[in-house]
């Protein structure tokens, strides 16, 4: 297969109040955006959001009462299950990609695990981003306090500045260096009120096997890393995103390895795992997704560029357990 034909499916976090609904109902509004099925979750009883996001109702569907990201994971598969089977019967509009609002307080990568633990889900939905929200006026305080918040930034593929307006511009600056530090190479955008153009913010995981090898660059987002420094890209204890870049082709039985324990490992603190890896051998290179020890299977790219046919990884960890041994098993691969 050439083309990925799944649904491509977006996840908006960001942190209470950070505008997150704000954002959805602009993009619901822009008429530039294919059919777009929403998934909003929300804590508590009596939903809110959904009276706030102007969209067509019955493409709009909330799980309420819990978070999606702890207690309501095997529902989220359900729903998407159900969006699936609604749309082949016809009971839907043919919507072209879905879009998940997580709850403020949600980690991120135990809904990308759902996607990719569940095969049959996996099989009609790929992942596109995750697209996270900081407010500027709160978002420097809230990164310090609330370890969620860090966990939106680290797993962002893209990262919304909201409330720029209202922010003081030192504290934006500030905020800025913050967000390099926990997530290097990755350029935040700026939404005053939600309003972003929509392209801005889908499309960014690279899906279809055609994609040339430059293409993965803005994806990986590596320009900001340091590589090789031992104390790069630390946030505090925490969060730590790591690059690894080889020149030369990977042996591929130690790869194979690598990759087998990287999978065995199965921590939800190993948060993320992208790239493009060249094994020698091989004419062409191979692409690497991964969330929390679970691995989609090695999918091939049909294309390298010309110039550059490096093997490129990030990995982003939490905790210095996860932290160790990825760096033991990286030196392993020397
Ligand atoms: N001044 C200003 N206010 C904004 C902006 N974006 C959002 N807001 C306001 O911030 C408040 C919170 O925005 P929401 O979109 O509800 O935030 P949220 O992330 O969905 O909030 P939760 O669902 O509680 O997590 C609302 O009063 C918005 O009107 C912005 O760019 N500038």
């Amino acid at each position: 297969m050439s083309t990925d034909e799944r649904t491509p499916l977006s996840v908006l976090t960001g942190f209470l109040g950070s505008g997150k609904t704000t954002l959805l109902s602009r993009l619901l509004q822009a008429p530039s955006l294919p059919p777009m099925a929403v998934i909003i979750n929300e804590f508590g009883e009596v939903s809110i959001d959904h009276e706030l996001v102007e969209a067509g109702s019955e493409d709009v569907i909330e799980l309420p009462g819990g978070c999606l990201c702890c207690t309501r994971r095997g529902e989220l598969a359900s729903t998407l299950a159900g969006l699936r089977a609604r749309r082949a019967r016809g009971e839907l509009p043919p919507f072209a990609r879905v879009l998940i609002e997580t709850t403020g307080l949600a980690e991120p990568a135990p809904i990308l695990r759902t996607l990719l633990d569940d095969a049959a889900l996996a099989a009609d939905f790929a992942l596109d981003g995750v697209i996270t929200t900081v407010d500027a006026r709160h978002g420097l305080a809230t990164l310090a306090a609330q370890p969620e918040s860090r966990a939106q930034v680290a797993l962002a593929d893209r990262l919304v500045l909201t409330k720029t307006d209202v922010a003081e511009p030192d504290a934006v600056a500030l905020l800025r260096r913050q967000i390099a530090e926990i997530h290097p190479g990755l350029e935040p955008l700026v939404a005053v009120h939600g309003d972003i153009a929509p392209q801005a913010l889908f499309g960014v995981a690279i899906r279809d096997a055609t994609a040339r090898s430059e293409q993965i660059e803005p994806w990986l987002g590596l320009r900001g890393f340091r590589l090789g420094a031992p104390d790069a890209n630390r946030h505090g204890a925490d969060i730590r995103a790591r690059a690894l870049q080889r020149e030369t082709p990977l042996d591929i039985d130690a790869f194979r390895c690598f990759f087998a324990m990287l999978s065995d490992f199965g921590s939800a603190d190993l948060l993320r795992v992208k790239g493009i890896v060249h094994l020698a051998g091989r004419d062409l290179p191979f692409l690497v997704h991964g969330v929390q020890g679970a691995f989609e299977p090695l999918q091939p790219l049909q294309h390298w560029s010309a110039q550059d046919r490096r093997t490129r990884l990030v990995f982003i960890t939490r905790g210095r357990l996860a932290e160790e041994w990825l760096d033991a098993l990286l030196t392993a691969l020397e």
